[in-house]
């Protein structure tokens, strides 16, 4: 096989999804999830040139769990060129993709509080890839990269300086890679150029963010300081009144970690659900009368379009609102229920084509007439195996 080979691997809480691109191939050689990481029903399943394979992992963690998976990755692969590590926390001191030195990685573990779902597993993920291929070039390709665009007035909170410039507090954005990825897709569909084109991206996946991005760059986005603020998500609250925090210490007594762990494991769909932090979960129960997940339905399309509304103040003129993620590459419903939000903005859904629109077809959705609205699936493995390969290139 000509072109070279990327291994992508991309470590969650409680999962690893990996990926092995060649840079020729639209396709993947490898496409794989490891779920349930840490508990005896850990297994992954991967397709390798279209056929399904699946291994039971025992209790592996994160490291037992990428030795087991990566000798049959380096099977498929021949030659592996370098890995590509999605982190999401890169703070104020990492701006671009780059090799991960052990520097870098100190940066990573610097930043590990703010992205507590986050960080510590992805350098689980990175410490286990490196003892098993010392000799390859490692990058990290880092979520916050690409809002590093963003203004001022948009990345400062209202406190004193001191707590910028000092302690580095500010907005930094999250789910950087995807944004872009589909904000440059979404220019090519509608045939618009990239250095002049406006869109609002709402990526809406287990995390759920949505950005502004003129000319293609990040103007605003939903998430900040860490990825709970902005929108409602699967485990996440998104915006409270930060005085809640407060009360439940002073009134119920919580603990700073109590507070972490009701606002970013215990909240969002599934807080008010009772139920679950699945979408698909919710869409069911609420047809079949569960007034719980029809409520959390309610708040999670209402508070998007909010945000959403909010954004367009970055924007010179909206070019078209895109869709991207699990839930927006899927969620006829949550699409609909979300412009429905937005009568000022006159957006109009064809509704067959929103019905079409679904598991990774993208397109236009929006009716004749009314402002452009198109699902556009994302691709953050084919953006971080680029963004690796011009690493390794020294662009
Ligand atoms: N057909 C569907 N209808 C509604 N929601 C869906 C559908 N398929 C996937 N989802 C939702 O997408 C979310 C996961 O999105 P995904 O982008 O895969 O997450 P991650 O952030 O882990 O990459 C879940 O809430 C899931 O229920
Ligand atoms: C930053 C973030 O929320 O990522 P994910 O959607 O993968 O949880
Ligand atoms: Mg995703």
């Amino acid at each position: 096989m000509s072109g070279r080979n990327i291994l992508v691997i991309n470590s969650g809480s409680s999962s690893i999804k990996f990926a092995l691109v060649n840079e020729d191939r639209d396709d993947f050689i490898i496409e794989g999830l490891a779920e349930r990481i840490g508990t005896p029903e850990a297994e992954v399943t991967w397709k390798e040139n279209g056929e399904k394979k699946h291994l039971q992992l025992g209790n592996a963690d994160h490291a037992e769990a990428l030795a087991q998976i990566l000798p049959h990755v380096q099977k498929a692969a021949g030659t592996l060129t370098g890995i590509g590590h999605r982190v999401v926390h890169g703070g104020s001191q990492v701006h671009e993709a780059c090799l991960l030195t052990p520097e870098v990685i100190g940066v990573i573990e610097a930043n590990a509080s703010l992205a507590p779902l986050h960080n510590p597993p992805g350098l689980m993920g990175i410490n286990a890839a490196i003892s098993l291929y010392p000799e390859l070039p490692h990058i990290g390709v880092f979520d916050t990269a690409f809002h590093q665009t963003m203004p001022e007035h948009a990345y400062r909170y209202a406190i004193p300086e001191e707590f910028y410039t000092q302690h580095q507090i500010r907005r930094y954005g999250f789910h950087g890679t995807s944004h872009m990825y589909v904000s440059r897709k979404g220019a090519e569909m509608a045939g618009l150029p990239v250095e002049d084109s406006c869109w609002l991206v709402a990526h809406l996946g287990n995390g759920c963010s949505a950005t502004a991005v003129v000319n293609g760059e990040s103007r605003d986005t939903t998430m900040g300081l860490t990825p709970l603020e902005g929108l409602v998500m699967g485990t996440r609250s998104g915006d409270v009144d930060p005085s809640l925090q407060v009360h439940l210490h002073r009134t119920f007594g919580y603990s700073a970690q109590d507070v972490e762990t009701l606002l970013t494991k215990k909240s969002g769909l599934l807080g008010v659900s009772g139920l679950s932090n699945d979408m698909r979960t919710l869409i069911e129960a609420s047809e079949k009368g569960d007034k719980k997940a029809a409520l959390a339905i309610e708040i999670f399309c209402y508070r998007l379009a909010k945000s959403l509304a909010a954004l367009s103040c970055a924007l010179p003129r909206l070019d078209g609102l895109l869709f991207t993620g699990g839930i927006g590459e899927n969620a006829t419903l949550i699409r609909k229920k979300t412009l429905d939000h937005m009568r000022v903005f006159n957006f109009k859904l064809d509704d067959a084509a929103n019905q079409e629109c679904v598991r990774g077809k993208g397109g236009k959705i929006s009716a004749e007439g009314h402002p452009l609205v198109m699902v556009v699936p994302t691709n953050e493995e084919r953006q971080i195996a680029n963004e690796t390969l011009a690493v390794i290139d020294g662009k």
